[in-house]
């Protein structure tokens, strides 16, 4: 299968409408405990967030500061114990499982750490699947898809299977099917954790260049530094809270927060990291 057989349009996918007024993804005073009794864990502790589109943002965090859980909540792949979550401006609370689903199909897109393509699969049918197994909420844009296809270098790979490609491009491939629907929202869990230095920094740009053409809204997870910094926004979180929330930040700035240290952030604007938390 090759993009230039199909009916793909030749002619650029203009921009949607920057629709910036709505949140793409949003909690309000969210907690999350998992066990009872003296066992309780509290991943996450009253959180109010508010992510927008045309940001890559990064929530970053020490091992157990409950950046997966926030990740999976503002998705609606679970639920809250306390407090409501919005995706595009859908509250989550009332809608049945089809329902949160199929809008999860149509409005988010997921980029793995281990990029979770189909071997047997090429690379465009990897692109496609989605839109194969949600054929009624969920079709790509092809020019749109074809303008990505182009701009993340993967054009003459298309026809490749997953094992015939290197790493960073099976991150390529992968993010081409987290955009190709014009999702509101892409979440990426570590999307540079299996890549190495220099291939983390190709994808890293392409994603805060990709953001701002999509127009969608990116929350990246990761506790690597040098990956958020590369983010326009990042949100910190510790035991469960956040604990800061600032704008684009050097990854040294970030290690510091990362090992709950204000000494070498010196000027960074994380000095009072823990009593100044900023929570939208
Ligand atoms: N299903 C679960 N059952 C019980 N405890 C859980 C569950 N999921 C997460 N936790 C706990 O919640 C806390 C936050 O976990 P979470 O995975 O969100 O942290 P994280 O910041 O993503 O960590 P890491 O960087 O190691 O992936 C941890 O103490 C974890 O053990």
């Amino acid at each position: 299968m090759n993009l230039h057989t199909s009916s793909a349009a030749a002619s650029p996918a203009p921009a949607p409408a920057p629709s910036r007024r709505v949140p793409v993804a949003r909690t309000l005073g969210v907690s999350r405990m998992f066990g009872t009794g003296s066992s309780v864990v509290h991943a996450v502790e009253g959180v109010t967030v508010s992510f927008e589109r045309g940001v890559l943002s990064a929530v970053i965090g020490p091992s157990g500061s409950g950046k997966t859980t926030l990740m999976h909540l503002l998705a609606g792949l679970d639920s809250p114990t306390v407090g409501s979550v919005e995706l595009d401006g859908v509250a989550l609370d009332g809608l049945d499982d089809t329902r949160l689903a199929a809008l999860r199909h149509e409005r988010t897109g997921f980029v793995f750490q281990s990029f979770n393509l189909m071997p047997a699969l090429t690379a465009l049918e990897n692109i496609r699947l989605p839109e194969t197994l949600g054929r009624r909420v969920r079709r790509n844009d092809r020019a749109w898809e074809q303008q990505l296809v182009a701009r993340l270098g993967i054009a003459p790979l298309l026809d490749r299977r997953p094992g015939e490609l290197s790493g960073g491009q099976q991150q390529r491939v992968a993010i081409a099917r987290a955009l190709a629907h014009r999702p509101a929202v892409v979440f990426a869990d570590e999307p540079t954790g299996n890549l190495d230095m220099r291939t983390s920094g190709e994808v890293l740009a392409l994603l805060s260049e990709l953001v701002t053409e999509s127009d969608c809204g990116i929350v990246m997870v990761t506790h690597d530094p040098v990956a958020a910094s590369h983010a326009g926004r990042v949100v910190a979180l510790r035991d469960g809270r956040i604990v800061s929330d600032t704008g684009a930040r050097s990854a040294a700035q970030l290690a510091a927060v990362m090992l709950g240290s204000t000494a070498t952030a010196g000027g960074s604007g994380f000095a009072d990291i823990g009593a100044t938390a900023v929570e939208r």
